[in-house]
């Protein structure tokens, strides 16, 4: 499958875990048939941000072991091997004061999110008769101190991969729980998303072919999926592009995972149907990237791959040779009830304009008054409390 022969990083993100778990297990199943495969899972998806309240004292234990019991039979995975984890987590929990900072206890807190989904990745391999190891990632992924936001010390990283080129050379399979790092023995985390950025580094410590980035859609959009129906697949993406994209505000991954990944091929596919839809490297197709986010009381929108956005003020700029222009909102200033700017994307000078891609971005309240005054009325529409504009 793929090349038969090649060493491949598969990072499974954490919807992926929870909702696709057994096209998940088989689509690795299948690969490690012909390739030397790692496995990084996430934590299933709703268990990190249930552990941060925990971390702080708001959360229920109780609710996250039968969150993943649940998970467990559901799956007909045996019990036994996660009942010491279990137990371990509400060990740390009691154990608050020994640690440095309460970064560094939360990081503790989040690495059983990662870790629990690494114990079921490879109890579901060793069912379908699969060799397989999992590997604790703190042993293995050299990190800063920097609780809750640690970057990766490559070097030292590639230093302490070998126990996983000896598990692939003996035929198994390696399973590493993303998002979580190690630092003076104490358990780092990567920031959020983190567990692409554990999949890009062992992709280059490990010399991969490539990294399979495998999630609930097929690929990277022009815009959210998730929030613009009409978004477009890109199908060839540059490793700049991406990383503009990822930096202005893009879920779709951690903006430290893309620069290491520059030299390995990434991939990103859908686990459900194993449907493959974008190739990141050094060629990108012309199509522009949307991507938005908050910061603070302002809400920015950056349009990569563009110069302008007609008929709106934005501040332009290019980084690693790719132009972009962004709009800024300041969302406290603004008094209407509209609470979504819709912002539709038209391929200009052709014949017979195309879609080619549409924001929705939640902007607090009040873009109405805010943009009023800069929409072309004329190339918009205004319904239900949406407001368009071409740009
Ligand atoms: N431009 C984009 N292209 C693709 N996905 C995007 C984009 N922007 C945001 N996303 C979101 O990224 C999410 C990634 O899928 P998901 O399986 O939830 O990832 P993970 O489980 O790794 O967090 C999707 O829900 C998708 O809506
Ligand atoms: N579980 C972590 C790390 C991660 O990468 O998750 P996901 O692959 O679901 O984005 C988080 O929620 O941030």
């Amino acid at each position: 499958m793929l090349y038969p022969g090649w060493t491949l990083v598969v990072k499974f993100g954490g919807t992926s875990v929870r909702d696709d778990f057994r096209d998940a297990v088989s689509f690795v199943s299948r690969l490690s048939d012909e390739n030397e495969v790692i496995v990084v899972v996430s934590a299933l998806k709703g268990v990190t941000d249930a552990l941060i309240d925990l971390a702080s004292g708001k959360g229920n234990l109780a609710e996250i072991v039968s969150f993943h019991i649940d998970f467990i039979r559901r799956h007909n995975l045996p019990l036994e091997p996660f009942r010491g984890v279990f137990e371990e987590l509400k060990d740390v929990l009691g154990r608050r004061d020994e640690f440095p900072s309460e970064e560094a206890f939360r990081d503790q807190v989040l690495s059983f999110g990662e870790w629990i989904s690494g114990i079921a990745f490879t109890e579901a391999l060793k069912r379908e008769g699969i060799s397989v190891e999992l590997f604790e990632p703190w042993e293995i992924i050299a990190t800063t101190g920097d609780f809750g936001n640690a970057r990766v010390n490559i070097v030292e990283t590639s230093r302490r991969v070998f126990p996983l080129k000896r598990a692939l050379r003996e035929g198994k399979i390696a399973v590493v729980p993303g998002f979580v790092g190690g630092f003076k023995g104490y358990r780092t985390t990567l920031g959020r998303n983190g567990s692409d950025y554990t999949a890009t580094v062992l992709g280059k410590a490990l010399d991969a072919k490539a990294v399979l980035i495998m999630r609930e859609v097929d690929g990277i959009y022009t815009a959210d999926p998730g929030r613009v129906p009409s978004a477009r697949l890109i199908p060839f993406l540059s490793y700049d592009k991406l990383y503009l994209a990822a930096k202005a505000g893009m879920r779709a991954i951690h903006p430290g995972a893309v620069d290491v990944a520059k030299g390995t091929p990434l991939i990103f596919g859908r686990t459900r149907d194993w449907n493959v839809g974008t190739v990141v490297g050094y060629e990108s197709s012309s199509l522009p990237i949307i991507a938005h986010r908050v910061v603070g009381d302002t809400a920015e929108i950056t349009v990569i791959g563009t110069t302008e956005v007609p008929g709106f003020e934005t501040e332009t700029g290019s980084e690693r040779g790719i132009p972009w222009a962004r709009l800024r909102v300041p969302t406290a200033r603004l008094g209407s009830t509209l609470n979504r700017i819709h912002w539709l994307i038209v391929e200009r000078n052709t014949p017979r304009p195309r879609t080619l891609s549409l924001l929705s971005a939640p902007m607090g309240e009040g873009c109405l008054t805010a943009f009023r005054g800069d929409v072309d009325e004329g190339a918009g529409s205004r319904n239900g409390g949406q407001l368009w504009a071409r740009i």
